[in-house]
């Protein structure tokens, strides 16, 4: 164990990466935490259909905090890592990080908020099937 270890560092691959804008906002010129959900669930479907080869649908999210305001500017870094695959269901851990406008060091990210989402592979009729082609 050394001091990097203590360090609070992004876990999962970087899945999506964008930028917060203005037209983002709400009426009070804040980034609300429904723009962020639906970023993390675009990533968490984009990890789950890469896993399942195909189709997939979020069926829970399961409880989040939001750790501190995602500004105007601010880079966006979503993670994700598949945590347990089940017969027809994935479940993925899906991390936000921001990097502030007015921060120099790309490196410099602060967490922003966490969930777990379980997400199905679906066939072609939207019924679910296995995530593993060749089960039945
Ligand atoms: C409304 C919207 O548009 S939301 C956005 C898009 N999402 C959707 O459309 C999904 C809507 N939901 C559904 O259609 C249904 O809930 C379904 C088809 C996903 C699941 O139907 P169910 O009858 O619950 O199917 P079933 O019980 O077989 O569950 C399927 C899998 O999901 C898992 N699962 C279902 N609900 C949950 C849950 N709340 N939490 C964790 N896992 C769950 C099951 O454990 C199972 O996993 P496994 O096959 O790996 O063992």
């Amino acid at each position: 164990m050394n001091e990097l270890d203590d360090i609070p560092a992004p876990r999962g691959q970087l899945t999506l990466k964008l930028v917060a804008n203005r037209q983002d906002t709400n009426f009070h010129g804040d980034i609300p935490g429904g723009w962020l959900v639906g970023h993390m669930d675009q990533a968490a479907e984009l990890a789950a259909g890469r896993e399942a080869h195909g189709r997939t649908a979020t069926v829970a999210i399961e409880a989040m905090d939001f750790l501190c305001p995602v500004r105007v500017g601010s880079m966006v870094n979503i993670f994700t890592e598949i945590r347990e695959i089940g017969h027809s269901s994935l479940k993925i851990d899906v991390e936000v990080w921001s990097r502030s406008p007015q921060e120099r060091d790309p490196n410099e990210l602060h967490k922003v908020t966490e969930a777990r989402f379980v997400m199905v592979a679906l066939d072609d009729k939207g019924r679910i099937r296995a995530v593993r082609q060749g089960e039945a």
